[in-house]
C-alpha cells in the first residue's frame, strides 16, 4: 500500500536519526543510520549478510539499547517509552516463535494472552486470523505437523493478534519454496492492505521487488542507497546485455576490454560473469548487435546473448559490487502438512 499521494505529511511509523549500535566486543554494526517509513508504507531493508539489518530491527523493537542517535517508533521514543513500542509492534524473528506441540489455534490464543488481549475479543481475533493466513482448515492440529510455509503463516498470525501498527518481519521466508513464498507475499501485502506499516528484511530481491513500495540498502552499517524498485533500477544507468561466450577467464577478460573500448557505449559498466560478460548502457537494445560482431571480429565465439531491462540483481551488484547470498533459494519446502513431525524441517 502507497503512502497517500498528497502534500500533507503522513506521520512515520519508523524515525530514526544517527542511529550508531557497536557491540560489547567493539563491532559497529550499525554506524550512523538515518531513515523514515511513513505510516502505510511496505518498507523493504537490504543488504548482505552481516550488514547490520536484524541489529537495526532489534533497535527499533527495542530488543537493543541504541549506542547512540534518536530513535522513535510509532511516535514513542526506544529509550523512555519501550512498552508502548512494543504494544504497538508485530515482530517476526527469523526463527519462528510458535509452540510446536499446540495446534494452530492454541498458539494464537497463546499469543492473545501474551499481548494482552482482551478475553472478550480473544474467540473473533483467533478466527479472523486463522482465516488472514489460510489455517481455519487446519486449525485444531498440532503446529509440529505444518509444513515451513505454513510454520512461518502461523508464526505471522501471532505477531498480529494485538493489531499492531507496524510490523517487523526479518528475512520471513528464507528456506521457503517459491510456492509457499508466493503465499506468504499474498499475507503480507493483505495486511498491508489493510493499513499496517510493514518493516520487512529479505535477500530475495525479487521479494523486495514484487511487495516493497520503497528500499533502502545497507552495507557495513551505513545505509548506501534509498528509493522506490523502479527508481533504484533506474540509476543502473540503462539496460543489460548478457553475453555467453566460448573459452574461459582469458575469452571473458578480451571481451570485457573490447566491451569497454566500444564506442557506442561511452558510459558502459562491464562485469566478468562465470559464463562470459554483462554490459549495462544505455544503448546496448540500440548497438548490442555492433558489439557482437566486434566480439567476432576478435576471433570469440558468442554463444548466447540477451537483452533485459536491470533487476533489482543489478542493483545491488553496482551498489555492492556484490550479489545477495541467497544460498538457501534452493531449500525446498512443500506446502502439504507433513505426517510426523520429524519430517518437517525448519
Ligand atoms: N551479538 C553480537 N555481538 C557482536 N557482533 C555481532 C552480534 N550480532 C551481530 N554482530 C555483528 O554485527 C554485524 C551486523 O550483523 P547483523 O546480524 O545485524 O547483520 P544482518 O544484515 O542482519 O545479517 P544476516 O542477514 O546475516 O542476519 C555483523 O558484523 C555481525 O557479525
Amino acid at each position: 500500500m502507497s503512502p497517500p499521494n498528497s502534500t500533507e505529511t503522513v506521520p512515520a511509523a519508523v524515525d530514526v536519526e544517527g542511529l550508531e549500535l557497536v557491540y560489547g566486543d567493539g563491532t559497529a554494526a550499525v554506524d550512523g543510520v538515518d531513515m523514515t517509513v511513513p505510516e502505510g508504507e511496505f518498507f523493504g531493508f537490504l543488504g548482505p549478510n552481516g550488514a547490520g539489518k536484524t541489529t537495526t530491527i532489534k533497535v527499533l523493537s527495542t530488543l537493543l539499547g541504541p549506542t547512540s542517535g534518536t530513535v522513535h517508533v510509532n511516535g514513542f521514543d526506544v529509550r523512555t517509552e519501550p512498552r508502548k513500542i512494543r504494544e504497538t509492534i508485530g515482530y517476526m524473528a527469523q526463527e519462528t516463535s510458535i509452540d510446536p506441540e499446540l495446534t494452530a489455534e492454541e498458539n494464537i490464543r497463546f499469543a492473545c494472552e501474551a499481548y494482552g488481549v482482551p478475553r472478550g475479543d480473544r474467540d473473533q481475533r483467533v478466527d479472523e486470523l486463522l482465516d488472514l493466513v489460510d489455517l481455519a482448515d487446519v486449525a485444531d492440529k498440532r503446529a509440529e505437523e505444518f509444513s515451513g510455509g505454513m510454520k512461518k503463516r502461523l508464526d505471522a498470525a501471532t505477531a498480529l493478534v494485538h493489531r499492531p501498527p507496524l510490523v517487523f518481519l526479518d528475512e520471513p521466508t528464507t528456506g521457503l519454496d517459491p510456492k509457499a513464498r508466493n503465499r506468504l507475499w499474498d499475507y503480507f501485502r493483505r495486511i498491508n492492505d489493510r493499513g499496517t506499516t510493514i518493516f520487512l528484511t529479505t535477500q530475495y530481491l525479487e521479494e523486495a521487488d514484487q511487495l516493497c513500495d520503497r528500499l533502502a540498502v545497507i552495507l557495513d552499517g551505513q545505509i548506501v542507497a534509498d528509493g522506490s524498485p523502479s527508481n533504484l533500477k533506474r540509476r543502473v544507468g540503462g539496460d543489460v546485455l548478457d553475453l555467453e561466450l566460448d573459452g574461459g577467464v582469458d575469452v571473458r577478460a578480451r571481451a570485457a576490454t573490447i566491451a569497454r573500448e566500444f564506442e557506442a557505449f561511452p558510459d558502459a559498466t562491464v562485469d566478468e560473469t562465470d559464463e562470459g560478460i554483462t554490459v549495462t548502457a544505455e544503448s546496448v537494445r540500440q548497438h548490442g548487435t555492433d558489439l557482437l560482431v566486434a566480439l567476432r571480429d576478435a576471433g570469440l565465439t558468442v554463444v548466447g546473448f540477451n537483452i533485459r531491462a536491470p533487476t533489482l540483481d543489478d542493483v545491488f551488484l553496482a551498489i555492492t559490487g556484490d550479489t545477495v547470498d541467497a544460498e538457501s533459494t534452493d531449500a525446498v519446502e512443500d506446502e502439504t502438512p507433513a505426517s510426523t513431525a520429524s519430517e518437517v524441517s525448519q
